[in-house]
Order: structure tokens, then sequence, then C-alpha cells
């Protein structure tokens, strides 16, 4: 299977899954008939950069080539993955994947973006209507997960087997819908909660503002983290959801929404949205909103990456695939000992930097502290060992800021052993993006026990790895730096 995605259609949706697949080391064919379209798709590319490497722990694979295509003949050409964003018109729909049918490989997974057209829909007068299926994705979709993977009915088969494999590949969660309906399933939600924003801001009950803050200060990040019905079973108390219901299911024959109503879309009613957005959001261009938007976007993600738990333990999930199978997985018996070892490569996240507009201070520690975490793994002392009982803890630790570094740029860190035996071991690292030396950590750890939170013996196999490291690094040169006290005169 090819890495190489064509993307007809380079909007905003297009466009976001453009830099997904590039940030994932996809080779990306574009067609769009725009001529700004290069520019447009420059633009998301530029925002795509500072965030979403930033969401992993782990760098992500280099990034693929994004080329322009006059036709989409041409844009298909070797893809196994055509992505159909177009605008939101059934005719142009059919039209559009035609002309991918006739060029494309018959074993490519055609996914079309749209928000509410059923498969079964856009496979009308297609040459091989299995071959394509509704794969609609939320905006950033370089940062969100989400993908609404939705085959007509019957039509389950190889290639939405491998449309999920490829979008999971992408850190991306397919939602394998087995049903097909309007709007699929995020689309009727939203909808749902768009018509009672309008009657709301129709009937002069609340501007649109206090409609973003309804959500934004309360159960909008509610939501981001437990959804709907976790949240409803917790706010049942004790008796969970039962009884949740028996408070709140009379409410459904209270006028409590104006659903089934549709307010009547009239010019009156856009100049009043638009009017009141523009007071709202208008001092902010929408690159800026764009970027607003991904700096929090990446700090709630991470703060669940955390937790492990929802968008963050996918997160976490992709950390895990990455490494599989690299220099970043492997473990003792397979890593030289001569040589200082890699134990971190990564990007800095966005939430890592402060008002200085670089790495702040503390995310040096942190990023230290992980490739420690990563050597201890590496010589045995993994999540298993920890469970046993035994652990190091760090007793001491001197970092120099040697160069600032920005979101959005790899770095890795070495670690040389310095001094590895019994209880004690003596770790020297050194961060640097490309050949810069950003950074040095020397960090003194004690072996303890877990039980009596008291210095003891590692395992036999732990020391074991920790003394052949000892050995191989002590022909290493000395670090410059090491065992250095703060060195400026009083
Ligand atoms: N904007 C959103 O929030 C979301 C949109 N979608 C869906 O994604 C699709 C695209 O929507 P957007 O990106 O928002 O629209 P958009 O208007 O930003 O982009 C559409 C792009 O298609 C291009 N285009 C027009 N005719 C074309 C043709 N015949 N062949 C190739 N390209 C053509 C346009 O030049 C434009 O760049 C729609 O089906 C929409 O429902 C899905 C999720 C979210
Ligand atoms: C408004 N919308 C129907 C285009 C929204 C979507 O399809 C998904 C999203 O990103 O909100």
């Amino acid at each position: 299977m090819s890495r190489t995605a064509a993307i007809i259609g380079g909007g905003v949706i297009g466009g976001g899954w453009a830099a997904r697949f590039a940030l994932n080391g996809w080779n990306v064919r574009v067609f769009d008939p725009d001529p700004q379209a290069e520019r447009k798709i420059g633009e998301v590319m530029a925002n795509a950069r500072r965030s979403l490497p930033g969401l992993t722990d782990t760098a992500l694979p280099d990034e693929g080539k994004i080329t322009f295509h006059d036709s989409i003949a041409e844009a298909v050409e070797g893809a196994s993955w055509v992505q159909e964003s177009v605008p939101e018109r059934l005719d142009i729909k059919h039209s559009t994947l035609g002309a991918v049918q006739q060029a494309c490989d018959p074993e490519a997974v055609i996914g079309s973006s749209t928000s509410g057209f059923k498969p079964s829909q856009l496979q009308e007068g297609a040459a091989r209507p299995a071959q394509i299926m509704v794969a609609h994705p939320f905006n950033p979709v370089y940062l969100l997960p989400l993908v609404e993977l939705v085959p007509a009915e019957g039509q389950d088969g190889p290639h939405v087997a491998r449309a999920k494999e490829i979008l999971e590949s992408l850190g991306m969660y397919p939602l394998h819908l087995k049903k097909e309906i309007d709007a699929h399933v995020a689309d009727r939600f939203l909808e749902a909660v768009w018509r009672e924003a309008l009657w709301l801001v129709k009937d002069g009950i609340a501007t649109t503002e206090e409609i973003d803050n309804a959500i934004r200060y309360g159960f909008g990040i509610r939501w981001a983290q437990m959804g709907l019905f976790e949240t409803y079973r917790v706010a049942g108390g004790e008796a969970g959801m039962k009884h949740f219901m028996a408070q709140f299911g009379p409410c459904l024959s209270w006028p409590w929404t104006k659903l089934m109503d549709v307010p009547e879309f009239t010019d009156e009613l856009v100049e009043l949205i638009a009017g009141q957005s523009d007071e709202q959001s208008g001092a902010h261009s929408i690159r800026e909103l764009e970027r607003i938007r991904d700096n929090n976007l990446v700090t709630m993600m991470r703060g669940l990456k955390a937790q492990d738990w929802g968008a963050g333990a996918l997160l976490n999930a992709q950390d895990k695939l990455i490494r599989k199978g690299t220099e970043m997985g492997a473990r003792a018996g397979d890593i030289a000992a001569d040589a200082p070892v890699l134990t971190a490569r990564r990007t800095v996240p966005l939430d890592w930097t402060d008002y200085n507009g670089h790495m702040t201070e503390s995310r040096y520690l942190h990023a230290f502290a992980d490739a420690t975490d990563r050597f201890m793994e590496i010589i045995g002392c993994d999540a298993e060992y920890i469970q046993s009982g035994g652990s190091y803890f760090t007793a001491e630790t001197h970092i120099r800021h040697l160069d600032e570094v920005h979101a959005g740029t790899k770095i890795e860190i070495t670690t040389q052993v310095i001094a590895g035996a019994g209880k004690k071991m003596h770790l020297w690292h050194e961060m640097r993006a490309g050949e810069r030396v950003l950074a040095t950590g020397e960090h003194f750890l004690l072996h303890v026990s877990l039980d009596t939170r008291k210095p003891s013996a590692p395992s036999a196999e732990i020391e074991a790895a920790l003394v052949r490291f000892a050995e191989g690094h002590a022909g290493l040169p000395t670090p410059d730096g090491l065992g250095r006290a703060i060195g400026a005169p009083r």
C-alpha cells in the first residue's frame, strides 16, 4: 500500500486532511480548481505544523510532500486513499466521485467528508459503489481525532477494514457506524444544538456571545472529557442513570425545546447573527482565531493525555504505535552500550511555551524526566517492575539552559551513564535540536522499595543492564559541564 493520499477539494476540510496525512509522513496530491488553494493549504499547514506534532510524546515520521495537480485523474495517481472534500452539493459530489473512480486504483479507499449525505446517496451511479464511504471528519481535521466512518448497508468489506487501519495509523478515531442516516451521528447532534441556538438569538433571549459562554464555561468542558451519557450518569448521584432519568424524564413533555420547529432562515436572522458574531470575535482574523483554538485544543488534549482518558488515551495509544519497532521501543539488549543512548525524540508542544515565546524552564525538567523514565524502561525498570514494588527516586538535579527552542521544533535527548551500580544511578542527559545543544541535565537517582520508601537494591537484571551501560560509557569523554554548580560570580 502506498503512503500517498489524494485530496479532492482543498478548502477548510480538504486542507485539514492534507495536513493530517502529510504530518504523518504521507505524500499528498491535491486537486482544487481554486487558484488560491495552494496559498490556503500553505497557511493551514503552518498552523498544523505548530500544533499537531506536539500532541505526541514521540516524534511523528518525517513530513510527506504536498503537490498540486491540474486534474482529478492526475491527483489520484498512485493514491491508496482518496478524500473528497468538495462543497456539500450532491451533484458536485457525484461528478467528482465519478471522475475519481475513472482514474483511481480500485483498491484505494474513497472517503467523502460529507457532513450529511448518506453513503448510498453518494454511490448513486458509481462504477464500484463499495469503494465509496463517508469519512466525516471534524474541524480542525489535523487535531480532532473523530472520523465518522459510514459504509452503505451490506458493504462492510475490505475497503472499510483498510480505511479503519489507515485512520488509526494517522492517530484518528474511526467511529464505524453500522447504519446510514442523514447527517450521521455527530451532525444530528450539532444540528439540534444549532437550531436551539438560532431560536435563542432570533427570540432575543441570548446573544451569540452569551450562548458561547453558556457552552465554554460549563457543559462544553464536561462534554470534552465524558460526553453526554457518562456525564449524566454522574449527575444522577449515587443512584446513577436511573435516578437521573427519573428526575429529568418529565422535562421531555415540558416546553424545554423548540427543536421540532425550524426558525425561518431569513436575511434578517443572518444579519442579526453575523452582526453579533462580528461584535463578539471580529477583533481577530480567522487565522488568529484558528491559532487560539489550536492552542486551547492542544492544551486540553494534552491534559487528557496525562489522565490517559478519552481523546488523551487515544494519543497515548498512538505514541505506543509510533514507538513500536523503532529504537524508541527497544530494550537494553538491543542497544549498543558504547555510545550515549537515545532516550527522547519528540516535538516541543504548544503548551510547553511561555510569555517569552519559547520552551519554558519547567518543561526542560519535564523532558529530562521523561528521558530518565525511558532509560529506566530500557534497563528493565518498566511499569510491570514498578508495580512489583521497586523504582527509582531522583535525589538531585542540575540543568543548564544553553539555547532556546520553540513550539513545533523536533528535539532529541541522549543519555550517558556516569555511574551505575547497586542502588545508585548517575545520569547525564543532553538535549539537542539538530546539531544545537539546547540543555544538559545531570541527575542522581536511588533505587527504592515502594513498600518501605527507603533505598534498596534493584533486581539483578536491572543492575546487570545498568552496569553494562556504566562500563560501556566509562570510555566516553567526560561531558562538558559535568558536576558544575551555578558558576555566575557573586
Ligand atoms: N467546514 C466544516 O466545518 C466541515 C465541512 N465538512 C464537509 O467537507 C466538505 C467540504 O467543506 P469545506 O471544506 O468546509 O468547504 P470549502 O468551501 O472550504 O472548500 C471546498 C473546496 O472545494 C473546492 N471545489 C469546488 N468545486 C470543486 C470540484 N468540482 N472539484 C474539486 N474541488 C472543488 C473549492 O475550490 C474549495 O476549495 C463538505 O462536504 C462539508 O460538508 C465536514 C466537516 C466539517
Ligand atoms: C457545520 N457542519 C455540519 C459542517 C459541521 C460538521 O460537519 C462537523 C464539524 O466539524 O463540526
